[in-house]
């Protein structure tokens, strides 16, 4: 199902979506916080999906004890690290990692650069340890409002050699991107790539936003596209990818089940689109388990999954040398 001669890669994953339970647990009882469990088996639920949540926002309540347990630096170096293992554990040979520092910061008034050193520190020791390569987005999490973005970007540019983009991410609905239009201006002139979570809880208009305002040339989920014929022809023409997070759209409610997820509609209109995982942690999921539902559930063909595969690494945030050497590393 997997081509083991095309490289795996993994566009749109969380890392702070991305802590295990088990570090969750530890770091709780190393730091004396207060967890709504007293063991393992019984916190898994606080921060996994069950079933399925009713809104974005609800499924988003659950990387939120992710978060809570970030006490020090070190802690966030540890989830870095592990993340890092995670990636290399699962199979992937390529993953863009992104994260929120002022979200990783909030909870214990970590400082907001010093959560960006600490999340590439964590990286860097953890490409010591595990052969994968790995690239770092930086997040702007808009649920909590354009000043909070301010902060946060800025501790980010000050890092901006080590990212590869930047994204836009939480309460699509509540905090729509005309909010973030000067944020995205200073990172254009950074130079920085763009990607931004649009038309997930939104609809077109929010992609038609993020990409004519915003600069994105990628979108995080993108499903509500395809009542749109106008921007799906514009997609196909500009190559503008789409990150598609299946099995985190169920579980967000974005789509009613895997047979109505529009997948094969984007592939069809000859859309770049690519699978991925969102928050691995959350769904409790890896990248193996989206190709196995591609399959079996989305109805994709072994053919269409190559395709699939190559789309991602052709989506990469990547320079055509590195494109060309992680093709060569496979074939
Ligand atoms: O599926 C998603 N859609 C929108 N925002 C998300 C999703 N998953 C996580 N985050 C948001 O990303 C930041 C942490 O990296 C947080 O703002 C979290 O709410
Ligand atoms: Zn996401």
């Amino acid at each position: 199902m997997i081509n083991t001669s095309i490289p795996l890669v993994d566009l749109h994953r969380h890392l702070d979506g991305n802590v295990r339970v088990n570090t969750i647990w530890e770091l709780g009882h190393q730091h004396g916080i207060a967890l709504p469990a007293d063991s393992l088996e019984t916190l898994a639920p606080f921060v996994q999906i069950q079933g399925k949540e009713t809104s974005l926002v609800a499924f988003l309540k659950k990387l939120d004890w992710m978060v809570a347990v970030l006490a020090d630096l070190d802690a966030v170096k540890r989830v870095a690290y592990e993340n890092v293992a995670d990636v290399a554990l699962s199979g992937l040979d390529y993953a863009e990692l992104r994260f929120s520092p002022y979200y990783m910061a909030m909870n214990h008034k970590l400082p907001i650069e010093g959560v960006v050193e600490a999340v590439i520190d964590g990286v860097k020791a953890g490409l010591k340890d595990y052969q994968v390569k790995i690239n770092l987005i930086g997040i702007m999490s808009r649920s909590f409002g354009q000043a909070a973005c301010t902060q946060e970007l800025e501790g980010l540019l000050a890092h901006k050699q080590h990212l590869v983009a930047m994204d836009l991410a939480g309460d699509e609905l509540g905090f729509p991107g005309e909010l973030f239009n000067e944020h995205f201006k200073r990172v254009r002139d950074a130079g920085l790539a763009i990607t931004a979570h649009a038309g997930e809880a939104a609809g077109s208009q929010s992609m038609w936003q993020a990409i004519q305002e915003l600069g994105a040339t990628r979108i995080g989920h993108g499903v509500n596209a395809i009542h749109d014929p106008k921007l799906m022809e514009y997609l196909a023409k500009h190559r503008i990818g789409i990150e598609s997070c299946p099995t985190s759209n169920l579980h967000t409610s974005t789509v009613a089940s895997y047979a109505e997820h529009p997948f094969r509609t984007f592939m069809d209109a000859g859309v770049l689109i690519s699978l991925n995982t969102d928050d691995p942690g959350v769904s409790a999921i890896d990248i193996k388990h989206e190709y196995r539902i591609a399959k079996s559930e989305l109805g994709l063909s072994d053919a269409e999954l190559a395709q699939v595969q190559r789309n991602g690494v052709e989506m990469a945030f990547l320079s055509e040398s590195e494109r060309k050497a992680l093709y060569a590393a496979k074939a």
